[in-house]
């Protein structure tokens, strides 16, 4: 707690003049003014501004407590209390205390200034120290929103004038313009997280979508590379999908779909695993870290686990429920390749994997040049 001091104490040690002799004429009002504003635009978030506004109304004037008591959206109840000077912790109320109680919960409750001359005669004056005998409170509002109350004590009975209690009305204002641009930033960062977050996923099955798996195989492979650690990649696509739709309808399609990026995502089983919906009735697994034995491992309870859920399906040529089939590849990235080519080897694996006969998992490596060669020579 800090050390109580006397007016005049205070007044000798920041050199200032006595009573609010310090605060006559414009000169000394506007440079107050200034800096607060100066104050406003310097502090990294809103409490470190609330922070610097009242320690420079502290620093600047002969006053013994500064605070700015901020209110819940609400308008109900205090909830948050920045302050410099001589508070009597003891003494005072704890956070969140409601606007039915004291002179700042007036001052919120009716949106008018409080002048309180002599604290002996308003009874709802909350004690902040004892040697205080004169408070003025300020709303701290921007248009018709109440953010809180500016709080302003003296040891001396007079020094509210109608001059200085102008300078606090200002720098109320600037504070809730402080404080509304503060909550405009932070409701601005919020609403970008939530569009960042839905430009990233699909909206049907609420898994991530196909931009946000290119983003993530582009940085994997990096990742990867470096790590020197393999990337494994399950490419599953729902089989006779389309006699599925045209039979049941298309909303019972997309149940199904919805069904089976829930069964997709059981099988991310680490962090840094990644379910996405890759396109139409595709979903794709990239598993980082993973060897080919282990993706095909996934790949194949995957498979069971789709086939013991019994989707019902009237008119597959496979089953009488819904089935996948799935393409697998792990390779050891490198940087020099580009990361396209675990898409290519799984897209021929799940390719392979409908010329089988579809509900089955096949692994497939990747075509090293060579054999690119060769091919191209049989072609020939
Ligand atoms: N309900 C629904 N259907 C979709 C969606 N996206 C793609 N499809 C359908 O998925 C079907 C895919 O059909 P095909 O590519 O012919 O494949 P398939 O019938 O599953 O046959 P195989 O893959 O060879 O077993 C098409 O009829 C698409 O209209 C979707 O979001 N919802």
């Amino acid at each position: 707690m800090a050390t109580p001091r006397t007016h005049e104490a205070m007044i000798q040690a920041r050199g200032l003049p006595r009573g609010n002799g310090g605060l006559q004429g414009d000169g000394a009002m506007t440079g107050i003014l200034a800096q607060v504003s100066r104050e406003a635009l310097q502090g990294e978030g809103l409490d470190a501004v609330l922070q610097r506004i009242v320690d420079c109304l502290f620093r600047r004037l002969p006053v013994a407590i500064a605070s700015i008591i901020l209110l819940d959206d609400a308008g109900t109840h205090f909830v948050q209390e920045v302050w410099a000077g001589q508070l009597d912790l003891e003494q005072s109320v704890p956070l969140p205390w409601p606007v039915t109680l004291g002179a700042a919960g007036r001052c919120a409750r009716n949106g008018q200034a409080q002048l309180i001359a002599d604290i002996e005669h308003d009874p709802d004056y909350v004690p902040g120290h004892r040697a205080v005998r004169s408070e003025y409170l300020v709303p701290i509002r921007h248009r018709a929103r109440m953010h809180g109350v500016l709080n302003i004590e003296s040891e001396h009975a007079e020094f509210f004038t109608l001059e200085v209690r102008a300078l606090f009305d200002a720098v109320a204002d600037q504070i809730a313009g402080a404080i509304h641009l503060a909550r405009v930033a932070g409701e601005l960062a919020a609403a970008n997280r939530k569009l960042e977050g839905l430009s990233m996923s699909d909206g049907l099955t609420g898994i991530a979508n196909r931009r946000c798996f290119d983003l993530r195989l582009a940085a994997d492979w990096q990742r990867l590379a470096q790590e020197g650690r393999m990337l494994a990649l399950a490419l599953v696509d729902a089989d006779c999908f389309k006699p599925l739709n045209d039979t049941c309808g298309h909303l019972y399609g997309d149940e199904c779909l919805r069904t089976l990026a829930r069964l997709c995502g059981g099988f991310a089983e680490r962090d840094e695993d990644l379910v996405a919906r890759y396109g139409g009735e595709e979903l794709v697994l990239l598993l980082p870290g993973r060897d080919l034995p282990a993706v095909h491992r996934t790949g194949e309870h995957l498979r069971q686990r789709v086939e013991a859920e019994a989707i019902a399906h009237p008119c597959s040529t496979v089953a009488p429920h819904v089935t996948i089939s799935v393409g697998v590849c792990a390779m050891q990235p490198e940087p020099a390749r580009a990361p396209e080519l675990l898409i290519q080897t799984a897209d021929r694996a799940l390719y392979a994997a409908k010329a089988q006969g579809r509900n089955c998992v096949v692994a497939a490596v990747p075509r090293t040049p060579r054999d690119r060669r060769s091919r191209a020579r049989t072609a020939e």
